[in-house]
């Protein structure tokens, strides 16, 4: 036998112990396709019709097939997946990613731009018990409804994924859930797909970035594979996109999106959908699909309070087991706003950098090994800003920062907001006491002093104060 010969028997059997491995829809996307080259110096040359097909196999399969390559033939070392037209797919793709004179099957009106044809391929497409489906990526563990953390800016979307997680018939459709960067979409959806894993593993999940479900469109159109495609996404009982901003301007695929969500609908499927902004306000969205979106639930994620951050922290410092002092966790909660997963993010590198010097965590550690995302949050800071925090802190009334009232519970907070506007603005004491109700310059100059004296002699209160001190400037 040639040697060709022999390497393609050699292939044949690779590919099928891959097939095994990979299952067949994989198996059928990916390593079909591929046939094997020239072995030259230990370097043997697997061939793939197009350039994207080549990064997939070089990130997801080169390493495996080298591995199981070798084991059938000693003289293999090294794997080189390089784009040759001599690679001989069964669906017979255009030998390379540029388009051809004759485009494969442009569907719509107006076909994406080219650009759209590059895109990299990740394994972010979850199907939740479809066995058959090793394209699946695992939904990520961590992301559970008892892991959720509720709180008033996203208690209506909480319940809204409960809902569709626990009902029997579809209570709405689409679930519609939007909210800023980071405030906890994703983790929902998982959370739903969770839960009806839990329930009843027969039911087909799909959980899926509109980025991939363009990307796989557009796959099956180069491939056309259409069919494959609208069956795959056609006979799901739920199917989540999520940020589906991204195919705002992408008009085949909006096309395509709109065929298969009416599909879905009609046939009383779940249909999950998220975004950054609510269905009207989808900019480069056609009008008839914007307005489908917002038929059935439409649950938006507020910006986290001070108390939401406060709780998922809690939470997260449990469930990593690391001992966080309260005050601490106060700290993060007053400084990190933007949004949880940077909340998260500040709380890992406190306690990592904890564990590797071997000392407890404190106010001063955290401060420091967050110093540059502080920075990056630090402003001059205003007597407003001083009043509104010292007011939310001690829990009293922004208003008592002006008013007259004397009560201590009331005038103490006054008293180290007026000596926090003293330590942390460049402002006069009289122009201090104005912003405090037009007090008298000497009013300020008592209160400073008498927090500097308290702070000697009550511990507890020293700390309030140097917390305070500690957010407002970073
Ligand atoms: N209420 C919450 N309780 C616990 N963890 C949360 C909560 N909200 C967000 N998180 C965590 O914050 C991180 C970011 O959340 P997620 O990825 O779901 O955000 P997103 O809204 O999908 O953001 P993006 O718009 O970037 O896709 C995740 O680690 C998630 O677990």
């Amino acid at each position: 036998m040639s040697v060709q010969g022999s390497l393609d028997q050699q292939w044949a059997r690779v590919r099928g112990r891959l097939k095994d491995e990979v299952g067949e829809t994989a198996y059928r996307s990916w390593l079909k396709p591929l046939t094997v080259g020239s072995l030259d110096g230990g370097q043997l040359r697997i061939l793939v019709p197009t350039r994207f097909m080549r990064d997939w196999i070089r990130t997801h399969y080169a390493d495996r097939i080298r591995a199981l390559f070798s084991g059938e033939n000693p003289g293999v070392q090294t794997v080189e997946i390089v784009v040759a037209s001599a690679a001989r797919p069964e669906t017979a793709p255009p030998a390379n990613d540029m388009p051809t004179a004759t485009p494969p099957v442009p569907v719509a009106a107006n076909p994406e731009p080219v650009t759209e044809l590059v895109i990299e391929p990740s394994p972010s497409l979850v199907v939740v018990e479809d066995r058959t489906d090793e394209m699946s990526a695992p939904l990520d563990p961590r992301f559970t409804f008892e892991n959720f953390v509720v709180g008033k800016p996203n208690e209506l979307a909480f319940a809204a994924a409960r809902r569709v997680a626990d009902a029997q018939a579809v209570p709405f459709n689409p679930l519609f859930l939007y909210g800023g960067v980071g405030l906890g979409k994703t983790h929902l959806m998982h959370a739903i797909a969770w839960a009806i894993r839990k329930k009843d593993p027969s039911r087909r999940v799909i959980y899926l970035s509109a980025e991939k479900f363009m990307y796989q469109f557009i796959r099956a159109l180069r491939f056309k594979d259409t069919m494959a495609f609208k069956e795959q996404f056609r006979s799901v009982d739920v199917l989540m996109i999520d940020d589906v901003q991204f195919i705002s301007g992408k008009d085949s695929t909006q096309e395509e999106f709109f065929h298969t969500f009416n599909a879905l609908v009609d046939q009383n499927r779940q249909v999950i959908i998220s975004a950054d902004k609510s269905p009207s306000d989808l900019e480069g969205m056609e009008e008839r699909l914007r307005s489908r979106l917002g038929w059935g639930l439409v649950a938006d994620i507020h910006p986290t309070t001070y108390e939401l951050r406060l709780g998922i922290l809690g939470q997260k410092a449990d469930r990593i087991g690391a001992k966080v002092p309260p005050k601490v966790l106060e700290f993060l909660a007053h400084k990190i706003t933007s949004n949880v997963r940077e909340l998260e993010g500040a709380l890992n590198r406190i306690v990592a950098h904890a564990e590797l010097v071997g000392r407890a965590i404190t106010l001063e550690s955290a401060q420091d090994v967050l110093h540059d995302l502080l920075r990056a949050s630090n402003r001059r800071v205003t007597i407003e800003e001083i009043q509104k925090k010292v007011a939310e802190h001690f829990n009293i009334r922004l208003a008592d920062m002006s008013s007259a009232r004397r009560a201590r519970a009331v005038a103490r907070p006054r008293q180290v907001a007026m000596y926090l506007a003293k330590q942390l603005t460049q402002r006069s004491l009289p122009e201090i006491g104005r912003k405090f109700g037009d007090r008298d310059h000497t009013t300020v100059m008592h209160a400073v002093r008498k927090v500097d004296e308290l702070c000697g002699t009550d511990p507890a209160f020293a700390e309030d104060v140097e917390l305070l001190r500690r957010m407002l400037e970073g």
